[in-house]
C-alpha cells in the first residue's frame, strides 16, 4: 500500500544533473554557549554515545542522567568560559576556518566540481543534516574525513556510525569513502615539525617537548583499539623529524574522565614530575588535535601550566595546533586528492567545461526525442 515513503529522496531526478564530489570534514562538536544550560545537551549526546562509554547501557544511562549531567555541565561551562572567543567556541571557529581554506586549496588544485562541508559529531551541524544538504547540491560521491589524525573507535569509529546512520535512511545513498586516520602522513608530520621549529625560533626552546594526546580507557586498547599504537607512531615520527630522543620528547595522555585506568602516562602527572625534578621550562604540543579546543587551550595551556608551576616549574609554552595553517591545509588536500582517485569527476584529466558541453548536448538530444514523439 502506498503511503509515506520509508526513505528520503530528491524528487525530479534528471539525467542531466552533473554529479559532484563532496568532502565531509567531521569534528567532535562543541556547545553552543559557555553555559551549563548549553553544555548539558552537548554532554548528554556525547557521553550517551555507546562508542564513547562502553559500559552496561542502562546502568550507564542512570549514572549519566542521575549524577554526571547534574554536576559536570557547570564545571565544564566554567572551563569553556575561559577560552570562549567573540566568534564562539575555538573548536568551531578553527574547524570552519580549516574547511574554508581546504575548499579554496582544492579549487586551486583541481578543476572538477568539489564541495567541502563541515559537520559535527555531536551538536550542529549534524552529520545527517549535512549529508542531506550535500545531496541537494548534487553530491553523488562523498569522502568522509574525520578530523582525528589517530584512529580510535571512540572518535573516528563514532563518526563512521553517524555516517552509516545518515545514509541508511536515504533512497539513493552517495558513493562513500572514509579515511580511517592520517597519523603517519609525511606532510602532517612535517607540518608539525615545522610548527615546533617556528615556535622555538620565536619563543626559545624548553628543556622538554611533551607530546600530549587525548586519552581513552586502557580497556579499549586491550579490546583492539589501535589508538595507543598510532599515537606512539606519530610521536616517534615527530621525534625523528626533529632529531630528538625519547627522553627529550616524551609522550603522555590527557583529559581522563572517571575512575577507570586510562592510557598512561598521564599528562598532569608528567608535568608535575618535571616540575619536581627541577625542570624550569617545557614546550607542550598536542599532535592528536587538528584544531585548538577546550582540551588544548584550557587543559594544557592553563590547567597543566598551573600544575607545572605549582610543582616548581617556571614556564609551560603551549605550541598551538596546526589549525588553518597553509601546511596543514596542504597536507589535508593531499589526503583528499589521494583518496578521491578514480572518481571520474575528480580525476586528474577531468574537464568541467567538456562535461558541461556533453551535458548540454545530451539535454538537446532528449528534447528532440520528446519533440518527435
Ligand atoms: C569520557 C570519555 C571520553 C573519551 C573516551 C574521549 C575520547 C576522545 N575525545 C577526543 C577529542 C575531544 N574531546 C573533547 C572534550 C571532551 N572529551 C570528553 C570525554 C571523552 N573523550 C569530555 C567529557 C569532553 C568535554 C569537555 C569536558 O566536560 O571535559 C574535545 C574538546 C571539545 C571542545 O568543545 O572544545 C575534543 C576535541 C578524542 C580525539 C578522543 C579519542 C581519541
Ligand atoms: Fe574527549
Ligand atoms: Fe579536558
Amino acid at each position: 500500500m502506498p503511503g509515506t515513503p520509508n526513505y528520503t529522496g530528491l524528487a525530479g531526478y534528471s539525467h542531466d544533473t552533473l554529479p559532484q564530489v563532496g568532502v565531509l570534514l567531521v569534528n567532535l562538536g562543541t556547545p553552543e554557549a559557555p553555559t551549563a544550560a548549553a553544555v548539558r545537551p552537548y554532554l548528554a549526546e556525547f557521553l550517551g554515545d555507546p562508542r564513547v562509554i562502553e559500559y552496561p547501557r542502562l546502568l550507564w544511562l542512570a549514572i549519566l542522567h542521575g549524577v554526571i549531567l547534574r554536576v559536570r555541565p557547570k564545571r565544564s561551562a566554567h572551563a569553556y568560559a575561559r577560552i570562549w572567543t567573540e566568534q564562539g567556541s575555538p573548536l568551531r571557529v578553527g574547524s570552519e576556518a580549516l574547511a574554508a581554506a581546504l575548499q579554496a586549496e582544492l579549487g586551486r588544485r583541481r578543476s572538477g566540481p568539489i564541495r567541502v562541508a563541515l559537520a559535527m559529531r555531536y551538536g550542529r551541524p549534524a552529520v545527517a543534516e549535512t549529508i542531506a544538504q550535500l545531496q541537494r547540491e548534487g553530491v553523488r560521491r562523498l569522502l568522509v574525513l574525520p578530523l582525528y589524525p589517530q584512529y580510535s573507535a571512540t572518535s573516528t569509529g563514532s563518526v563512521f556510525d553517524a555516517v552509516a546512520d545518515a545514509v541508511k535512511g536515504l533512497r539513493w545513498p552517495p558513493e562513500l569513502r572514509q579515511i580511517n586516520d592520517y597519523h603517519a602522513e609525511p606532510g602532517y608530520i612535517a607540518a608539525l615539525a615545522d610548527s615546533v621549529r617556528a615556535h622555538w625560533e620565536q619563543n626559545g626552546r624548553g628543556e622538554k617537548l611533551l607530546m600530549s594526546f587525548h586519552g581513552i580507557p586502557e580497556r579499549y586498547v586491550r579490546n583492539g583499539d589501535p589508538y595507543f599504537c598510532q599515537c606512539h607512531a606519530t610521536a616517534r615520527l615527530l621525534r625523528e623529524a626533529l632529531g630528538l630522543s625519547e627522553e627529550e620528547a616524551p609522550l603522555s595522555f590527557q583529559s581522563r574522565v572517571g575512575r577507570e585506568r586510562w592510557l598512561h602516562p598521564y599528562t598532569d602527572e608528567t608535568v608535575k614530575v618535571f616540575g619536581k625534578d627541577g625542570i624550569k621550562r617545557i614546550d607542550v604540543i598536542s599532535p592528536g588535535f587538528a584544531v585548538d579546543c577546550l582540551e588544548t587551550l584550557e587543559e594544557i595551556a592553563m590547567q597543566n601550566a598551573d600544575f607545572f608551576k605549582e610543582a616548581g616549574g617556571e614556564t609551560l609554552n603551549y605550541i598551538p595546533c596546526l589549525n588553518a595553517a597553509p601546511a596543514h591545509v596542504g597536507t589535508i588536500a593531499d589526503l583528499v586528492l589521494r583518496h578521491t582517485q578514480g572518481w571520474p569527476e575528480f580525476a586528474a584529466d577531468y574537464d568541467a567545461a567538456e562535461a558541461a558541453h556533453r551535458l548540454a548536448a545530451s539535454r538537446e538530444r532528449a528534447r528532440q526525442v520528446r519533440d518527435n514523439a
